[in-house]
């Protein structure tokens, strides 16, 4: 036992020792300009702010030291220096105009190296391996390519409305299963559109894995959770060592995101060789491919495929369940594009995507818009990197920064949103359309020139994303009214988790058909039909 607390404070003391060291070899070795930093919160010496940032919804507080300082906060945690940008202008300024000196990702040890991650373009450093990467989402995600997936979403739409009727028959008459519905609707999409994969509906192997290995994701990345992030020679101490748990847990958490990257993508190459792949993400870039294909590159494109679930599941997912959220809290705004729909489309058919070309459902547009930015799915954006020192305003951005977009401090600008908090689609309207704006030049920023993130870093399955979305809202309204459950006293509040992506905590709704039609529409949905992407894009598509 004595020889265990030994261990264990010498741990404790190398670990304090090492931060002090860190701390003064950063300062003695700087060789930065004499420009002032940006302005921010007092710093205290050695830990900077580490102790000041908030673990529960941190851009609250982001938001007031942007009311305090400015729209660029300067903030520091040990010897990591972070800006903290509350405007649009600010980050177009900098990650989008000066995206060649912004557009790398912060080197994260338990994450990168020791649970590699590194290898999943959300964490890859500005690079060659993250340029192919992303041209493969290029090559199919671009809005010229999002049309294959129109069939695809449309039916993952019908289905997602079909599980909520099982649901309702089955005696779930408080919405308790909703976002789990949600969630498996956009994760059958995410395999499909991957691998051509369908899954099963209950506890299939696949889903289970991948929503597994996003999980280690999130926790892998969670600021301040692994000590070895901030020490980083703690990840040589062998794992036999007191306290090093987190060495075992890398270890476990590497091997299963290993195997959720290579089974799906092997089994592809396999059904490839015999002709029998369906149409998928992995299938379409392996044939434009020459077949001498290098491992590295190989590499990239299994990481490519395995991070559309990891990135693009949850996001739309929390998208959605906020839509379920706002329809209980502003049952006139679902009223009015119930209104709008049954009005354009007619109540006898469900909704297309390609309604959404005509241009005449400018309401259910503004709702999806209000969806975004009233509850933004990623609210701090994804942290960025600079490479090189820059003045910005006469002031000194160091090297290696890490900058944080409030995104969700953006969208509760009063001067551009006003009445933020309200969740009003009117925003998004002229007063010809029933909006808010004189003239169009009056319509406030389109949230998803924010909420996909800027410049080289930004979302590439934004354009699926938006459609999932729309067809998602345009599905349910067409059929379902959604309200607060009868007889119950409280109303949902609007309480949202706290991670990278957030979404609504789990809350009571009542879903129930609009009526017997809208029941007959909803049983029509076939669930064997299943739609893979089109081989072509449909004919007459306006990109
Ligand atoms: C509503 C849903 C979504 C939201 C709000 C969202 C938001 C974001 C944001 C804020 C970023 C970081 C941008 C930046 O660093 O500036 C990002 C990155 C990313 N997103 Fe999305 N996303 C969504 C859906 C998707 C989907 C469906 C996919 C895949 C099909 C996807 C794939 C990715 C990838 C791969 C990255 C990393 C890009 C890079 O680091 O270069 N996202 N997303």
């Amino acid at each position: 036992m004595a020889q265990y607390l030994d261990s264990a404070f010498l741990l404790a003391l190398s670990v304090v020792g090492l931060v002090a060291f860190k701390w003064i070899i950063s300062r003695a070795s700087s060789t930065h300009s004499k420009l002032p930093l940006p302005p921010g919160p007092k710093l205290t010496p050695i830990v900077g702010n580490l102790f000041q940032f908030p673990r529960e919804l941190p851009w609250i507080k982001y938001r007031e030291w942007g009311l305090e300082y400015g729209d660029v906060v300067y903030l520091r945690a040990i010897n990591r220096n972070i800006i903290l940008i509350n405007s649009h202008q600010a980050a177009l300024d900098l990650l989008e105009h000066k995206s060649v000196i912004f557009s790398s990702r912060p080197h994260i040890t338990f994450a990168s190296d020791m649970c590699g991650f590194s290898k999943s373009l959300v964490l890859t450093p500005y690079n060659a391996r993250m340029r192919a990467s992303r041209k493969h989402f290029h090559s199919l995600m671009s809005p010229r390519h999002t049309p294959q997936y129109w069939s695809l979403e449309e039916s993952a739409a019908r289905r997602l409305a079909r599980s909520l009727y099982d649901d309702i028959t089955s005696g779930d008459d408080q919405g308790e299963q909703v976002f789990e519905r949600i969630k498996w609707t956009t994760a059958s999409v995410a395999v499909l559109i991957a691998y051509g994969y369908t899954p099963s509906k209950e506890h299939d192997p696949l889903l289970r894995m991948e929503e597994a290995t996003s999980r280690y994701f999130e926790e892998a990345t969670a600021p301040g959770g692994w000590i070895v992030d901030e020490i980083t020679v703690l990840k040589y101490i062998p794992s036999w060592f007191p306290f090093t748990s987190f060495q075992r847990t890398a270890a476990k958490w590497r091997r299963e995101v290993q195997e959720v990257v290579d089974v799906p993508f092997d089994t592809v190459r396999n059904q490839m060789s015999t002709n029998s792949a369906p149409p998928s993400f992995v299938r379409s870039i392996l044939e434009g491919e020459p077949s001498s294909q290098t491992p590295e590159e190989i590499d990239i494109l299994k990481w490519t495929a395995g991070v559309i679930f990891s990135a693009g599941t949850e996001t739309t997912a929390s998208a959605i369940y906020s839509y379920f959220l706002a329809m209980v809290l502003f049952p006139k705004v679902q009223e009015r594009a119930q209104a709008e729909l049954d009005a354009v489309i007619s109540t006898k058919r469900m909704p297309r995507l390609a309604d959404r070309q005509g241009g005449k459902l400018v309401y259910v547009e503004a709702l999806v818009k209000e969806i975004m930015r009233w509850a933004p799915i990623a609210p701090l954006g994804v942290v960025h990197l600079s490479t090189k020192e820059y003045e910005y305003r006469g002031w000194r951005i160091p090297d290696e920064s890490m900058v944080v977009v409030n995104v969700w401090g953006i969208f509760r600008d009063p001067s551009i949103y006003p009445l933020p908090d309200e969740f009003r689609p009117e925003r998004f309207l002229t007063k010809a359309q029933g909006g808010d704006c004189e003239s169009t030049e009056d319509i406030p920023l389109d949230p998803r020139e924010v909420v996909f993130g800027y410049g080289r870093r930004n979302c590439p399955g934004q354009h699926l994303a938006d459609l999932a979305l729309w067809i998602a809202v345009a599905t349910i309204l067409s059929v379902y009214h959604i309200s607060a459950v009868p007889d119950s006293d409280k109303m949902p509040s609007v309480d949202y988790t706290s991670g990278v992506v957030s979404h609504p905590k789990p809350f009571k709704c009542a879903v129930l058909p609009r009526s017997e039609k809208a029941k007959q529409l909803i049983l029509e949905f076939d669930d064997s039909a299943v739609a893979y992407m089109a081989e072509t894009p449909p004919f007459d598509v306006k990109v």
